[in-house]
């Protein structure tokens, strides 16, 4: 650190000017302490752990690309006359917005690949946070203190939907104009509001002059701006929180073991973010993805067929496919309940998957701290939940591109809404109950394996005849693994006659918590672990197979 003026001069010399510049800035900026408080942080090692890595990558990458394209992109609807080099379109009418992509895709050094890569990226971004939040549901990694972590990477979720959606449809294409369109009819369904706020994005009439302008400053600015605020609170939750782990030897709730962040882990990330980079653009440059030359400019009294959003939207897409056209007239007005209930509906899923870590702390009355992970068998009715809920998901995406179906498998496509109407409703009740199904069967599989050991496939002939298979008895390890999970009691309503032997009404909303939490850890829902005694008694030798 610094020292006083008439300090003696540094005996060995002057530092190396790598130290000098660490000293000046470490006075300035404090950086010594911080960084020797948390260099030596320790991150758990699981292949799971890598998802939220993979989203952070792609964001980056997101944002790299994104700013390249803000160089060549005009985003204005004037009306110009095509003279690029794309031959096919040359003295078309088109918006500029149009034209400058075409250009980027055309003209412009490196633009097609750059363009590709921020697409792909967007559709990964996506991807890799769906199945990181998958990730974070299924092992109970959203449990206190956690919620509020969840909550943040929830809503990066659905920022990143919209700004996907703005994204694409600022090329002012026939497919993306199209999109943009049914977006502005779902907003029009809306009752008393939807007229304005359609007026009042669109400035006007749809299309008008103003939306491309209009959707870049939220695309680049204004949702990006709000997502790294997002992404930066969301790190320092995971720091200040540090880590999950999955049960193991020496792992508690009190501890986390894994490697420091320095060097270890930040020499692996560092690899990694390159691997992602690599798989992104490798895809990118092999993989077409909204070829908007092939497409034309958009035009409002034309719909390109086979007109499909990116997959993060073709869940909302499918509910309004899939829902019977109904429209009722009310006091002069009318109620387009065809695309409104498929509307509210959207948002009902997005509010249960925002508050399901409240739902269920609420349902099983854990309100404990959490840090070590379920195994998702372990939480057969939460994992069934999440089955079901993918299910729904999946169900809709195949409604979003009924058509694309239809016409691929050469089937009617009124038999795939059919499908995707019935699937809606059935699918995830069946999901739900094989998912739990296969939960239990696997408690039982574990509690065999502790008992028991685990099949070795050797078959043996005892001496008087008789075939046995060898078990290899489980390490003191797995033994652990399996048998360190809680068994949980279901939340009661509690007396109903208080200390001073006065009846106490039940609530309606104790009762249904009780039915909730019997559901949740009800004897149908948790295999019991093997005791100590039990294990003392099959492993002592007697009744040994
Ligand atoms: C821009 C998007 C996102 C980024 C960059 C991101 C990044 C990360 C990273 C790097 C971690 C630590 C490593 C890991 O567990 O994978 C993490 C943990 C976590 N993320 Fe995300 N995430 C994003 C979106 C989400 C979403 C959509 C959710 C859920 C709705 C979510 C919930 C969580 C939770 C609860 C943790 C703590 C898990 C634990 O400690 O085990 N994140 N995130
Ligand atoms: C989570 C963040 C983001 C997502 C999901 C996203 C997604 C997209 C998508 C899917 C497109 C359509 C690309 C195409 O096929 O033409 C697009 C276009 C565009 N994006 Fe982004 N983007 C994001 C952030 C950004 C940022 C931060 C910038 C700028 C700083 C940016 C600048 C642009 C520009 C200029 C275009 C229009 C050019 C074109 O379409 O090629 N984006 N974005």
């Amino acid at each position: 650190m610094s020292t006083a003026a008439n300090d003696a001069p540094r005996s060995r010399g002057k530092a190396p000017a790598g130290e000098r510049v660490a000293d000046w800035a470490d006075g300035r900026l404090g950086i010594y302490s911080l960084a020797k408080a948390n260099m030596r942080k320790i991150f758990p090692d699981h292949w799971s752990f890598m998802l939220g890595e993979i989203c952070l990558y792609s964001f980056i990458i997101i944002i790299l690309t994104g700013v390249y394209l803000t160089l060549f992109f005009h985003p204005s609807m004037n009306e110009v006359t095509y003279h690029g080099s794309y031959v096919p379109m040359q003295g078309q009418l088109m918006s500029e917005a149009y034209k400058s992509t075409l250009d980027i895709s055309f003209d412009v050094r490196g633009g097609l690949l750059i363009r590709q890569i921020h697409h792909w990226a967007a559709i990964i971004f996506l991807a890799g946070m769906f199945v990181h939040m998958m990730r974070v549901f299924f092992t109970g990694a959203f449990r206190k203190p956690r919620e509020i972590n969840w909550l943040f990477g929830f809503l990066l979720f659905v920022l990143g939907m919209f700004t996907g959606f703005t994204g694409y449809s600022l090329p002012d294409d026939l497919l993306s104009g199209t999109g943009v369109r049914f977006t502005q009819g779902a907003i029009l369904s809306m009752p008393v509001v939807g007229t304005y706020i359609s007026m009042f994005l669109f400035g006007g009439e749809f299309p008008g002059t103003d939306f491309v302008a209009r959707f870049y400053s939220i695309h680049i600015l204004l949702l990006p701006g709000i997502m790294l605020g997002l992404v930066v609170g969301h790190l320092i939750l995971v720091f200040y929180h540090k880590h999950t782990q999955f049960a193991g030897p020496g792992k508690t709730n009190k501890n986390v073991v894994g490697m420091p962040l320095l060097p270890v882990y930040m020499a692996k990330a560092g690899g990694f973010f390159f691997l992602v980079f690599g798989v992104i653009a490798a895809v990118a440059g092999l993989v077409s993805v909204n070829p908007i030359w092939a497409i034309g400019p958009y035009r409002p009294d034309q719909v390109s067929t086979g007109a499909q959003p990116d997959w993060y939207m073709g869940f909302a897409e499918g509910l309004v496919r899939a829902m019977p056209g109904w429209e009722i007239n009310a006091w002069g007005h009318t109620l387009v309940l065809g695309v409104f209930i498929p509307l509210v509906i959207f948002g009902i899923f997005l509010a249960l998957i925002a508050l399901y870590p409240f739902i269920e702390s609420w349902v099983t009355g854990d309100k404990r701290e959490h840090h070590i992970l379920d195994r998702p068998r372990n939480a057969p009715t939460r994992t069934a939940f999440g089955v079901a809920w993918v299910t729904a998901y999946m169900v809709m995406l195949i409604g979003g591109g009924n058509d694309i179906v239809a016409t691929h498998f050469h089937l009617s496509i009124n038999a795939v809404t059919w499908f995707v109407r019935i699937g809606f409703f059935a699918g995830p009740v069946i999901a739900f109950i094989v998912t739990k199904r296969i939960c239990l069967g696997l408690q039982r599989r574990d509690k065999e394996k502790v008992l028991h050991g685990r099949e070795s496939g050797i078959i043996k002939r005892l001496p008087h005849g008789e075939f046995i298979e060898v078990h290899e008895p489980l390490s003191q390890e797995q033994l652990h693994t399996l048998t360190a999970h809680e068994q949980y009691k279901p939340a009661e309503i509690g007396p109903t006659v208080d200390e001073n032997g006065v009846e106490r009404k039940a609530k309606g909303t104790d009762k249904l918590r009780a039915k909730l939490s019997e559901a949740y850890y009800g004897e149908e829902s948790q295999i019991p672990k093997p005791t100590v005694e039990e294990y003392k008694e099959i492993t002592s030798g007697h009744g040994h197979h």
